[in-house]
């Protein structure tokens, strides 16, 4: 929904993602190529986060808003002015002296108080009444992890009986990378300004943000001048990449998909990244897999063509193959180190995921048609580092990938982020904690594998596939809720999103 106020409107999320720090550098230059001051700027900003609050929280009559000492302290400041008028009784709660803010969030005090507005030292007690917090302590400007008595407060406020809608980004948030280094302030909500920053779509922002709005602020033609140096994924985008199929395609148009793993005992990865290629639009999907799993996966599955793995077997079949996936419950023994060996050769497309990483880890080969798809754990090995390492900045981890093992890199967790060798970004802003569970990413790699088999590029079969996973587990999610989401719920539900011609406009967002 748009919320209209003066000229600007704040419209459903758009696909470009920049820097805060890049705007930051820019946003001098913005106003003025946009004929406006930067306290004009300030303004627009507090006036739309004013009727985002409005709209949002309609009953809400008493706002605490909390301003630190930067402009996102100026923005506050606004809103505590813009809401005052309106007749709202508004406590304005300041972090710690404000001698020492920026110009206009000087001017944006100075209009507060000539008002009449009163400012409190946010240490001392709030009023126990309150029932909206509108935060502005701290925005892109964070540095660190909040230091006191920043952190006291927005411990404090996160233990008040009322919601919190966040200017920008919610404070203690890193607007870069998502990471939380310290204490941050749980919002409902966030509006954020200009442009979206990758901060508010991964890492730790998902447990943060809340909603996430976006206003330009007017800055409408001069952001359309710029090139976005990440992408935000969403449902919205399938009919870029996936074509309504042609009325004669046969099956040898639409992929053959050799998918290799299922050690022993463990044929259920196998079965799901089979069946989530053949859910996915693959031509034909064979398996080579344990021995022990033939039987079973058949009578699961008749569809899939599912043969031993053997030194044969995956020669034949590599050749047979226009797409490798490999990996899926294929373990680390000798059986999957010989597949693996055999498949480092293969010039087609070719996905690597699961236990297949593992072992890249240790050959370390670098290959341009590949796509690799780890989770954070996964990651960490690759590149020979610790989980929180990856987590505290996972678009350069996806871009470290990339340098060192070619290809497509898709780093799974929330906010999947997914780089490739000429630099493209993007951030999946689909998916949600259902997804924790065995058997999703085994879901994922046959996705990508039957969009790649699809002839997608390597790129744009991961993005695609990620959108088409996560999309998928949303719709579930809506319908059913999180928990005891199963990653076989997926497949019969995957068709309506890799069929977006179908999609009904409102699932599109
Ligand atoms: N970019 C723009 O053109 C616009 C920016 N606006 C607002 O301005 C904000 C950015 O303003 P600033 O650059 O002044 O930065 P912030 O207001 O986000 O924060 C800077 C202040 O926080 C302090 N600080 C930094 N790290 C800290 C830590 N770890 N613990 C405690 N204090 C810490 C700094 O010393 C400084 O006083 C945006 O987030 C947005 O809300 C809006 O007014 C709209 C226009
Ligand atoms: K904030």
């Amino acid at each position: 929904m748009a919320i209209k106020h003066g000229k600007q409107q704040v419209s459903e999320l758009p696909h470009s993602i920049f820097y805060a720090r890049w705007l930051r550098e820019q946003e001098a230059g913005a106003a003025r190529a946009a004929g406006i001051s930067l306290y004009t700027l300030m303004q627009r900003a507090g006036e739309s986060a004013f009727r985002l609050a409005l709209r949002a929280y309609p009953l809400a009559r008493r706002w605490l808003v909390l301003v630190g000492k930067g402009n996102n302290g100026g923005d506050g400041y606004v809103v505590a002015r813009l809401a005052r008028a309106a007749g709202i009784r508004v406590t304005l709660l300041a972090c710690p002296a404000t001698d020492a803010l920026p110009p206009e969030a000087t001017q944006a005090r100075r209009d507060w108080l000539a008002d009449g507005g009163e400012e409190n030292d946010a240490r001392d007690p709030w009023p126990a009444d309150a029932d909206l917090i509108i935060d502005g302590l701290l925005g892109s400007g964070l540095s660190a992890a909040p230091r006191e008595p920043w952190a006291g407060l927005i411990v404090r406020a996160n233990r008040y009986p009322a919601p919190v809608l966040a200017l920008d980004t919610p404070s203690g948030l890193d607007a870069e990378t998502g990471a939380a280094a310290g204490e941050v302030i749980q919002a409902e909500q966030t509006i954020t300004f200009i442009t979206l920053k990758p901060g508010l779509f991964t890492g730790q922002a998902k447990a943060w943000s809340g909603r996430v709005h976006h206003d330009d602020l007017g800055l409408t033609d001069w952001l359309a001048g710029q090139s976005a140096p990440i992408r935000r994924l969403s449902a919205g985008l399938l009919s870029e990449w996936l074509l309504p199929r042609r009325a004669t395609a046969h099956k040898g148009d639409n992929g053959r998909l050799l998918v290799v793993g299922g050690d022993e005992g463990t044929a259920g990865a196998i079965r799901m990244a089979g069946e989530a290629a053949l859910r996915s639009g693959a031509g034909l999907v064979r398996v080579l897999t344990h021995q022990q799993n033939i039987a079973p996966l058949l009578a699961a599955r008749p569809e899939l063509m599912v043969r031993e793995l053997t030194t044969a077997s995956m020669r034949e079949g590599l050749e047979w193959a226009d797409v490798l996936v490999i990996g899926p419950g294929m373990g680390q023994s000798d059986w999957g180190k010989n597949a693996l060996r055999l498949a480092e050769n293969c010039n087609k497309p070719m996905l690597w995921d699961a236990d297949a990483l593992n072992l890249l880890a240790i050959t370390a080969g670098k290959r341009q048609n590949r796509v690799i798809t780890p989770h954070p754990g996964e990651a960490a090995r690759l590149l020979n580092c610790r989980v929180a390492e990856i987590e505290s900045n996972r678009l350069l981890a996806a871009q470290n990938l990339v340098k060192r093992y070619g290809g497509v890199a898709l780093l799974k967790g929330a906010g999947t982020v997914i780089a490739d060798e000429s630099g493209r970004m993007s951030i999946a802003d689909v998916g949600n904690a259902g997804m924790a569970t065995g058997g999703m990413g085994d879901v994922l790699s046959g996705i990508i594998g039957a969009l790649l088999g699809q002839k997608l590029p390597l790129y744009e079969a991961a993005c695609a596939g990620c959108v088409v996973h996560g999309a998928t587990a949303d719709e579930l999610a809506r319908r059913h809720g999180m928990r005891g989401m199963l990653a076989t719920d997926l497949l019969p539900a995957l068709s309506q999103f890799v069929n977006p011609e179908w999609i009904e406009s409102d699932k599109t967002e």
